[in-house]
Order: structure tokens, then sequence, then C-alpha cells
């Protein structure tokens, strides 16, 4: 069995690539989109779907099949066509550039397998079942939504913020380490879920942390 090490790789900006055009590669594109790489798909039909978000220049449209040299210099590659020599193909030759590479129809010929996911603002929440159900996935995915609420979009935001105060202020590893760990035990998901969380002001996030810097 192999056994994925999971990662949450920055393709803000990235050159990705898509070989095929059908749901399988759509279903790759818009998470790629989602994480803000820059996206060339090449296939010589593509859906719908995929063909609004390239009029709209979300992303690139290489009207043809597969040809070797498509994916050099790409940071990722997804073999998503039909047509399983093609892929193999695909994959051969990101092997040999050095390039991660999925493949939709045999994973094992890849570097990597996607992971069903679920988005909550700065939360992220990956599952993969290693390709051994990609169906299963999918259901856990769907539990996990229901289980994960759309207050840990604000009660990251609120962290993101007071952790990036606490950084900017305090100089000290030991103050700073103790008002960090002091954050992760206030009530405020809950106050979030409940309705009842009041913004923290300028002069409130100030005098927290004046209070709990001596402790
Ligand atoms: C190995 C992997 C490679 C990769 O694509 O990276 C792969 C491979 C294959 N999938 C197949 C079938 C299906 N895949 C889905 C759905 C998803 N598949 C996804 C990932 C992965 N699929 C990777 C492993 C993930 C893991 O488990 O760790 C998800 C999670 C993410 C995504 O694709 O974005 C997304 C759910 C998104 C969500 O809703 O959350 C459904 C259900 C549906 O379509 O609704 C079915 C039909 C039901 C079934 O078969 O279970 C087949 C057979 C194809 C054939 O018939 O030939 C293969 C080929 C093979 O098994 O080798
Ligand atoms: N990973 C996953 O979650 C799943 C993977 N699969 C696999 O993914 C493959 C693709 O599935 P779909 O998108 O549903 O197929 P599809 O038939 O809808 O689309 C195939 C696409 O590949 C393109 N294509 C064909 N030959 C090509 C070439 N030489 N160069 C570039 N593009 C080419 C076609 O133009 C078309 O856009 C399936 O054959 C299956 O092996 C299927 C279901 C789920």
């Amino acid at each position: 069995m192999t056994v994925y090490l999971p990662i949450m790789l920055d393709c803000h900006g990235q050159r990705c690539v898509v070989i095929g055009g059908g749901r399988i590669a759509e279903r790759k594109v818009l998470g790629l989109l989602e994480a803000g790489a820059s996206v060339t798909v090449v296939s010589p039909s593509i859906t719908d779907g995929l063909a609004k978000l390239a009029e709209e220049s979300a992303l690139t449209w290489s009207k043809r099949v597969y040809a070797p040299g498509d994916i050099r210099g790409a940071f990722l590659v997804y073999a998503a066509s039909n047509d399983v020599e093609v892929n193999r193909k695909v994959a051969e030759e990101a092997h040999a550039y050095g390039i991660p590479v999925n493949v939709a129809s045999e994973a094992e010929r890849g570097s990597f397998i996607t992971p069903g996911v679920v988005r909550r603002g700065r939360l992220t929440v990956a599952v993969s079942t290693s390709g051994a159900g990609p169906g299963a996935a999918a259901e856990i995915r769907g539990l996990l939504e229901e289980t994960l609420g759309e207050e840990y979009g604000p009660y990251l935001e609120f962290l993101h913020h007071m952790r990036t105060e606490i950084k900017q202020r305090e100089e000290s590893h030991e103050v700073r380490s103790r008002l960090l760990r002091k954050l992760g035990t206030l009530d405020v998901l809950n106050k979030i879920r409940q309705g009842t969380f009041i913004e923290w002001s300028p002069e409130a996030v100030e005098a927290w942390i004046a209070h709990h810097r001596e402790e």
C-alpha cells in the first residue's frame, strides 16, 4: 500500500497543465483555480464549464491533442484524458522532467492523488482513502461538511488577526508563546456559533495583550 504524504501546496500563479477536458479534468481545474494556479488545458474538446472559463480568460485552452513538450516547465501536471495510453505518456514525460503528476485513470502511475476537500475560509480539510475508494472519500467529505459549520471562517479570521498582532508586537519568544497559547483557550468559536461574538476593537485587542503579557 502506498502511504501518501499530505501537504498543503502554494500553487498561486504557478503554471499547472491539465491534459484532457472532460468531467474529471473540469473537477481538477476547479480545484487548481480555487488555489490561484495559472491553468493550461490541452484537449481537442472541453466541457461547457471549461469553455466558459476559457472565454473569461480564467484558463488557457490549447485546442489539440497532447504533444510531448506540453508540460515542460510546469509546476504540476494532471493526466485526465480518457485515453489510458495518452495518460501513461504524460506521466512518463512528467517523471522524466521531475514534475509531480496526477493520473486520473491509474493512480499508481502518478506521484500524487487528489483528496476530497472541505473549505471554511482559511480552514481546509482534505480527505483521502489512498485511492481505495474515491466514492467513500466523497461521502466522508460530505459528513465533514455537515459537521464543520460556517463559524470556522470568521473564527480563523479572528485567530489570524490576533496572531499577526501578537507576532508584530512581541519580540520576546517567551511572551509571544504565552500569548499565542492563551489565544487558544478563548471561547470565541462557541460565541460565533451562538451569534454572541462581538468583533474586537483595536483597543480591545491592545487591552487583552497588555492584560496577558505579564501573567
Ligand atoms: C486515485 C484517485 C486519483 C485522482 O483522481 O487523483 C481517483 C481515481 C479514480 N476515481 C474513480 C471513480 C470515482 N471518483 C469519484 C470522485 C472523486 N475522486 C477523487 C479522487 C480520486 N479518484 C483519487 C483518490 C482519492 C482518494 O480516495 O484518496 C475525489 C476525492 C477528488 C477529485 O477528483 O477531485 C472525487 C470526490 C470529490 C468529492 O466529491 O469530494 C467518484 C464519485 C463521483 O464522481 O461522484 C467515482 C465513482 C465511484 C467510485 O468508483 O468510487 C476511478 C474509477 C474510474 C473508472 O470508472 O474507470 C478512479 C481510477 C482508479 O480507481 O484507479
Ligand atoms: N480520478 C477520478 O476521480 C476519476 C477518474 N476517471 C478516469 O478519468 C478519465 C477521464 O474521465 P472523464 O473526464 O469523465 O472523460 P471524458 O470522456 O468526459 O473526457 C475525456 C477528455 O479527454 C480528452 N482527450 C482525449 N484524447 C486526448 C488526447 N490525446 N490529448 C488530450 N486530450 C484528450 C477528450 O477531448 C475529452 O475532453 C476516465 O477515462 C477514467 O479513466 C473516471 C472517473 C473518476
